[in-house]
């Protein structure tokens, strides 16, 4: 699979933790990811610090429409946070663990959690443009044929073999997220759903869209999950969501079909609720303790 050889070294992934560490000053506490389109989250940061990808060693670069290729230290609700403004995809080429390698980065930064997001597709035939699918959990296409993060040696340093993947989406940040879209007024675009990633970069086709329907999955895109399993694994904890950027076709007589135009297009015009969710969910984030056992 050609996957493998090449992994980033413990070692190389510190050095550019400890390149990123000096030129910010900063210890975030929350990574987040933007999907496409999404980039604009990080306009809410108050004192940002931008570093293009082309300025960090060993760094891979953005080549994809909507991830303009950088990060951005700064704060959100007094938080500490940093916004990686485009992401990796398989489908662009890169090996698995290079799309994933910023997952473990935002660890040695010292974060504790990991925010993602995606443009998707709906599946579920509810879910139109412009709501926005709080993840429960996914159904990874990619890696049920081989193409796992993890594959490869153990990383001992960043966690354990064999981890389990019952729990990926924090149930207290789901609850927190449902609540908060409440209180912000914006419930009746919000649901909680299963996402699926494809390898991409075709669409999905009416009967695979079908198929994913009969599985479960309410959102379908081309991310998010590697970089969910890397979280995990090196014991990041995950909120994440898709942004329905498209409405996917079920039937065969179709006439509008799905383009990366319009799926930056429906992102943008999400800005406002975006940032005001992504604000709420990070203060959340900042005032939560370390607790896991559903105390709080
Ligand atoms: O998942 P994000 O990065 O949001 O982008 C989604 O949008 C692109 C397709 O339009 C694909 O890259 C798909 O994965
Ligand atoms: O409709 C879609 N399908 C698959 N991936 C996507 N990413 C954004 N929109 C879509």
């Amino acid at each position: 699979m050609g996957d493998v050889e090449g992994r980033y070294t413990y070692k190389q992934l510190k050095e550019i933790a400890d390149f990123l560490k000096e030129t910010s000053k900063m210890e975030p506490k929350v990574g987040i990811i933007c999907g496409s389109g999404l980039g604009t989250i990080a306009d809410a940061l108050v004192d940002p610090l931008v570093i293009n990808y082309s300025q960090i060693p060993n760094f891979p670069r953005s080549t994809v429409k909507g991830h303009s290729g950088s990060l951005v230290f700064g704060c959100l609700s007094c938080v500490p946070v940093v916004v990686m403004k485009g992401r990796f995809h398989f489908y662009e080429g890169y090996p698995m663990w290079k799309v994933t390698m910023p997952c473990r980065i935002f660890k040695l930064l010292g974060c504790s959690y990991l925010f993602v997001s995606n443009a998707a597709g709906s599946i579920n035939p509810k879910y139109k443009v412009g709501d926005i699918i709080v993840l429960r959990d996914h159904i990874y296409y990619v890696g049920l044929s081989g193409y796992n993060p993890l594959r490869g040696p153990n990383e001992w340093e960043f966690g354990p073999r064999f981890p389990p993947t019952s729990n990926c989406y924090d149930v207290d940040l789901r609850k927190a997220g449902m609540r908060i879209a409440k209180e912000l007024g914006y419930e009746d675009r919000f649901y909680e759903g299963v996402y699926a990633a494809l390898a991409g970069p075709s669409y999905e086709s009416v009967a695979e869209a079908r198929m994913l329907l009969k599985c479960g999955v309410d959102s379908v895109g081309m991310s998010t999950i590697p970089e969910v399993l890397v979280a995990v694994h090196c014991g990041l904890t995950v909120f994440g969501i898709s942004i329905v950027t498209e409405e996917g076709n079920l039937e065969w007589a179709v006439t509008k079909v799905p383009n990366h135009l319009e799926v930056l297009a429906a992102a943008q015009a999400m800005e406002k609720p975006l940032r005001e969710f992504v604000t709420a969910m990070v203060k959340f984030m900042g005032n939560k303790k370390p607790c896991r056992c559903g105390c709080c």
